[in-house]
């Protein structure tokens, strides 16, 4: 149990804990020699009054005096690097943990986020890993303060007088069973907080994030009365987890300190019965005052502790997920073919088995109704996802034997939803290929027809974007994701093309930008608008996730099919328009 502790406070690096425990352990040891020299010191004082005629031994006193200023400036030096081994461990294991569970979450398979509440994701990064930054540099050492202490008080003051020992740590089994007694209650109540937590910031990200849309539809009241009620339902659960743990840790600190009070009744009984001897008690008396501050002060925190395990506990779960397997090399060849595939995100299936091949070099389009699953099969040639049923295959071989990473070296991606992170233009660019330099930068900006309007942007290629490239029109976003895979350069090129109608220029320019990119490579094409794919080698028509027809344009117009029809509505209303201007 304390291991499985140990494991889930440390996210699963136990090895983290061993200097901050020895430092510790150790500066609590050393902390205990002032204590003994105290006592010595009170002996030597109080024995000329208890036994007269015996002299006061000044020169012991002062070597005690002496050895009490050596004893405090060791406890110094040890102390100096137990707080460096705390802080500094504690902080480089919830570092190394982060990107442990960052390179985690991108090894797994897509699905599983889809699943996954983004602000618990998000929250187990954030608030569990502080959570666990704060377990190891305060609350482990604290307790290993606690338990180093008494243990070796109880065991030298046994010498002394075991009848005092007795007492004063009777009381101790008892606030250390209501603990434990506790700690379920405790537990429950920590993931009910936790959970009200991670609903709050929830509501506070989809707050900020629709705040266009809330402020555009006068939703103010409706949307902030969700945030509002989260940010309620958490002051209640923090209150609920306060309103149980002060009674609990109270009831417990009094317990331990009714030691005090035990001692000192059960010595005033044997000192009038003359069975102890005044030095003894004054030395208990000195002793008992001190010995349970860590004690108590590891009581208040027990329970945090319990909440910093559970946290580790979610993070440890999280690493354990599975991620996606295989490690055999892609092919040099790179024929792509969908087999009898069937795949849907939860229950509902999407693609129902669809067997289309694409071979290298050739140019594929997939067209058709909107949700009928085009892109869906991009994410799965890419192997965001793996099917459920049938197979997809690059160069002959299943996609589920090949290392995720270096299938993705193969592919080019230009999504419709183009996210652009919070950093330059250059550095957005670079994305496609970390190792390109300046130059090779503004090469593929200029052939993604986006240098022009980078070089207008206040600082050019330095310009900051906003997180998701807020600052940029939905055209230049798409072009500067143009750019990023002419920088790649990998051989098979998978484009979604917007559906967001753009103004005539960016349309054109974006156009022009990916009739280069497609040049040589095999390229495989989701469109909404026929006519940018009509010299395609082949189209393939979904409808409801199967594949109902395929071919080249002119076999398809003369088919009469559903290709037929979405041509002609999209010739239609494209005429509607032209005369309408
Ligand atoms: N991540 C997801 N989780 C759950 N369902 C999804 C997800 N992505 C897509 N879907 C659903 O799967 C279906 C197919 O989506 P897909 O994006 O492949 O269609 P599409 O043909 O490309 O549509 P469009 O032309 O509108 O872009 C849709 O019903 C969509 O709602």
């Amino acid at each position: 149990m304390i291991m499985n502790m140990l494991r889930n406070i440390t996210a699963d690096n136990p090895r983290s804990l061993i200097k901050p425990v020895v430092y510790t352990t150790a500066a609590n040891l050393a902390a205990v020699i002032p204590f003994a020299l105290l006592v010595e010191a009170a002996r030597l004082i109080f024995d000329p009054f208890v036994h007269p005629g015996i002299p006061l031994d000044t020169a012991r006193l002062w070597w005690v005096c002496i050895g009490l200023a050596v004893s405090l400036l060791l406890l110094f030096i040890f102390e100096i690097p137990a707080y460096r081994a705390q802080y500094r461990d504690a902080y480089s294991a919830a570092a190394e943990g982060r990107s442990r569970l960052a390179e985690h979450l991108r090894k797994l398979p897509l699905g599983y986020l889809n699943k996954r509440d983004p602000g618990e994701l998000a929250h187990r990064m954030t608030g569990d890993f502080a959570m666990l930054e704060h377990g190891i540099s305060h609350l482990v050492p604290q307790l290993i303060g606690a338990a180093v202490m008494p243990v070796l008080a109880l065991i030298g003051l046994s010498f002394l007088d075991w009848r005092l020992a007795l007492s004063l740590f009777a009381a101790l089994p008892a606030a250390i069973g209501l603990v434990l007694l506790t700690s379920g209650i405790q537990r429950k109540l920590g993931s009910q907080h936790v959970r009200a937590k991670i609903e709050a910031s929830n509501r506070l990200q989809e707050y900020l994030n629709g705040i266009r849309v809330i402020k555009a539809y006068n939703l103010t009241g409706e949307r902030f009365v969700r945030l509002e009620r989260s940010f309620s339902e958490l002051m209640r659960q923090s209150i609920r987890l306060e309103g149980l743990l002060g009674p609990i840790v109270l009831s417990a600190m009094a317990c331990v300190r009714a030691g005090l009070t035990l001692m000192t009744m059960a010595g005033v009984h044997l000192l009038l019965g003359g069975s102890l001897e005044v030095t003894t008690f004054v030395a208990f008396l000195i002793i008992g005052t001190r010995i349970f501050d860590p004690l108590t002060t590891a009581l208040a925190g027990y329970a945090e502790l319990r909440y910093c395990e559970q946290a580790g506990e979610r993070i440890v779960q999280l690493l354990r997920e599975p991620v996606m397997q295989g490690e055999r090399q892609p092919p040099a060849d790179h024929d792509v073919e969908l087999k009898q595939v069937t795949f849907g995100y939860r229950d509902q299936p999407v693609l129902r088995d669809v067997s289309v091949s694409i071979p290298a070099g050739s140019f594929t389009a997939f067209v058709g109704p909107s949700g009928s699953g085009k892109s869906t099969i991009l994410r799965l040639i890419a192997r965001f996802y793996d099917p459920e049923k049938g197979v997809v295959t690059m160069g002959g071989e299943d996609l589920r034997a090949m290392d995720p990473e270096a299938l993705l070296h193969k592919v080019s991606m230009v999504f419709q939803d183009v996210y652009l992170f919070q950093d330059t233009i250059a550095a957005n660019i670079r994305f496609g290929r970390s190792s390109a330099t300046r130059e090779e930068i503004e090469e593929a900006a200029r052939l993604a027809c986006c240098h022009d309007f980078i070089l207008k942007l206040p600082n050019g290629y330095d310009t900051m974007v906003g997180e998701g490239g807020s600052t940029l029109s939905g055209g230049e976003k798409q072009r500067i994701s143009i750019a990023r895979a002419m920088l790649k350069n990998a051989p098979i090129l998978l484009l979604d093309e917007a559906t967001a109608s753009l103004d005539p220029g960016n349309e054109a320019e974006i156009q022009k930008a990916i009739d280069r990119l497609v040049r040589g490579r095999t390229v495989i094409v989701v469109a909404h608008r026929l006519k940018t794919v009509q010299h395609a080698d082949r189209i393939v028509v979904l409808d409801q996730g199967r594949v109902v027809e395929q071919g080249r344009h002119d076999e398809l117009l003369s088919a009469h099919g559903l290709y037929a029809r979405l041509w002609r509505r999209q010739h239609d209303a494209g005429e509607r328009r032209t005369k309408s201007v």
